[in-house]
């Protein structure tokens, strides 16, 4: 294949997932959005987290809660747990990196925050500790995972929401990921605003 129609086929496999990510992921995306804009009228916080890509994300997620999406609205309470790097570092240094954010979850989230858990394989051991961590202290968790959801998928409990992307490879499904993000951010600014 030359270069020309690689790239052509990354388009085409990314298209063909979103379709299927569309069939599948509408309605538990609807639970979230519902679950997390409840969660902020009620006075709490989303804590975001995850590792490589899936750390971008958390941080783009955050950011567009704190200061804006699409529509103006007042700022919207929402932390990345993976931008202070002492906090990691200290963590990951005297303790172990699986705890990174599980430590950050047991300090900052309190009973009816939610946890965004982003691991494209759903076995990242910092993120499952972080959503133990999480259901230990009555927060809701929403899951965004890929391949099948890994052993995220069994942590989960009847009031969480599981975001799985029907995929097999990282890059599809977090190109699917950063979709399902922006869907949150227009489905809660939509609720808040009461705007259709
Ligand atoms: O962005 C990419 C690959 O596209 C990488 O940085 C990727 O996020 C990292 O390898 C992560 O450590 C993978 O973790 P996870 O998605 O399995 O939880
Ligand atoms: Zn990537």
């Amino acid at each position: 294949m030359d270069l020309s129609a690689r790239i052509a086929d990354q388009f085409e496999q990314s298209i063909a997932t979103k379709r299927a990510a569309a069939e599948l992921m509408v309605a538990p995306l609807a639970q979230a959005v519902d679950l997390m804009t409840g969660c902020l009228m009620n006075g709490g916080k989303i804590l975001a987290c995850g590792n490589g890509g899936s750390a971008a994300d958390a941080q783009h997620f955050a950011a567009e809660l704190v200061n804006r999406f699409e529509m103006e609205r007042p700022p919207l309470a929402a932390i990345a747990l993976t931008t202070d790097t002492s906090t990691l570092t200290s963590i990951a240094n005297d303790y172990h990196y699986d705890q990174v954010f599980s430590k950050q979850v047991a300090a900052l989230g309190h009973p009816g925050d939610v946890l965004l858990a982003i691991s494209t394989s759903g076995n990242s051991p910092n993120v499952i500790e972080a959503m133990r961590v999480a259901r230990e202290r009555e927060m809701h968790v929403v899951a965004l995972t890929g391949k099948g959801g890994g052993r995220m998928a069994e942590l989960l409990g009847p009031d969480d929401v599981h975001l799985c992307v029907p995929s097999a490879r990282t890059a599809r499904i977090q190109e699917v990921h950063l979709l399902a993000l922006h869907c949150l951010c227009d489905g809660i600014d939509s609720l808040l605003l009461g705007v259709e």
